[in-house]
């Protein structure tokens, strides 16, 4: 039988057995003792199963009205395929639905059958697709995220683009807040921005690439970026989880809008931190968003002002880059609170199909924008040299100024 298995951490002042087969069975056929043979035998296929209960002994947490310590597990629980059609809504209502809301449970993993997983498409370009889209295939990525663009205008823009390029980034990212404006509407952010980076790779040789974001009212976005997709837009930025993963994969799976898509984690903080609920990060961030068509994911790193732990970091970036997958991997995007002195510990975490992204670790730096990215591609480079970024500073005085200023973590070697 085909089917997918949740895994969950119960917390539960009751049997957790009991509670297990309750979930199962109410989140499939109801009722299953009660029922005559003959439609037992017809409704078997239909079963959820409890395939295993590991009992992890009694929490510190106690039960709000009675005081009982609750009793922690781990429980499997297999939901044949053949209830719900091949789409995430389903998938999480089915799994995760009324379930969410029903005491101390959270959804750690969901695995899939095979065939059920090639129902979906998957990054359309992958780490490889971009890295040829850049031409740089032998080291981290280094992105860049405009920064104070609210209340500024195309002008303010573009010079700002060029110096973010000019510093040697390989992408620029629209911050996740900015949306349409009278002064910098989503198509002029395109067009004007392809200019201003043109001009920068006539004067250097190196290309950049602009990650817009695509904002609007769901039912907008298709024919948004569709144009986008005209007018030769990059990458598309996207706020996932203000839509639904279901969105996202509905742009993926357009063949007019064929155009890489950067998801942001915006509004999963919503869903993903409790020990207690929500959805474990690997899950929600990683195998769901490469699933549903993401060929970057941003999500905090585990040094920065938004930090998440340093395990659950990993497992978003080994859920988006697992070659045992059927889809191609997904560009791991460690952000926030991110500066040239952290470049030692993102490599030794991420290795080198990552991407190193900065808002304030670029416009913070001493000398600006193009200062803050030559920092940054120094600190690469000293690192794939297995130089320490204190001996390699000596000679660049962009990455001197940034540890200076923010400091640096050396790894071993
Ligand atoms: C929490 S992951 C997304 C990071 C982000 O959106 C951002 O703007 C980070 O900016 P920073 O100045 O901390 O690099
Ligand atoms: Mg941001």
């Amino acid at each position: 039988m085909s089917a997918v298995m949740a895994t969950y951490l119960l917390h539960d002042e009751t049997d957790i057995r009991k509670k297990a087969e309750g979930i199962a069975l109410g989140l499939t056929i109801g009722t299953w003792t009660d029922l005559p043979a003959l439609e037992q035998e017809q409704l078997r296929k239909h079963k959820g199963e409890v395939v295993a209960i590991d009992e992890l002994g009694e929490s510190e947490r106690v039960n709000a009205y009675f005081g009982k310590r609750l009793k922690r597990a781990i429980v499997k629980i297999a939901y044949p395929t053949v209830n719900f059609s091949a789409d995430l809504p389903a998938l999480l209502v089915t799994t995760f639905g009324k379930l969410s809301l029903d005491g101390e449970v959270r959804l750690l993993d969901l695995e899939f059958p095979d065939e059920w997983k090639r129902q979906f498409p998957g990054p359309r370009f992958g780490i490889d697709g971009i890295r040829d889209r850049v031409g740089v295939h032998n080291r981290p990525l280094l992105m860049s995220i405009f920064k104070g663009m609210i209340g500024r205008d195309l002008a303010y823009l573009t010079s700002e683009l060029k110096k973010q390029a000019l510093g040697g980034v390989d992408l620029v990212k629209d911050d996740e807040i900015l949306f349409d404006s009278e002064l910098l509407p989503f198509e002029k952010r395109i067009t004007e921005g392809k200019a201003a980076l043109q001009e920068v790779y006539e004067q250097t040789g190196k290309r950049t690439l602009y990650a817009v974001n695509l904002t609007g009212k769901t039912f907008a976005l298709k024919d948004k970026a569709k144009r986008a997709a005209e007018l030769g837009a990059d990458v598309l930025l996207f706020n996932v989880f203000a839509y639904g993963l279901d969105v996202l994969q509905a742009l993926r799976e357009d063949e007019e809008i064929v155009v890489p898509i950067m998801a942001h984690p915006a509004f999963s903080g919503a869903v993903t931190p409790s020990e207690f609920y929500g959805v474990a990060p690997s899950l929600w961030l990683g195998k769901l968003l490469r699933l549903a068509g993401a060929d970057f994911v941003l999500f905090p790193s585990p040094y920065g002002s938004v930090a998440l732990e340093r395990e659950q970091a990993l497992g978003i970036a080994r859920a988006l880059t697992d070659d045992q997958e059927p889809f191609a991997r997904a560009f791991p995007v460690p952000s926030a609170g991110i500066h040239p002195g952290l470049v030692p510990l993102i490599i030794r975490d991420f290795g080198l199909d990552t991407i190193v992204n900065a808002g304030g670790g670029i416009h913070g730096h001493p000398d600006g924008a193009i200062g803050g990215g030559r920092a940054f591609r120094a600190a690469i480079d000293a690192v794939l040299a297995g130089r320490p970024l204190r001996e390699a500073a000596a000679e660049n005085e962009a990455l001197q100024k940034a540890i200076d200023r923010w400091g640096v973590v050396e790894v071993e070697a």
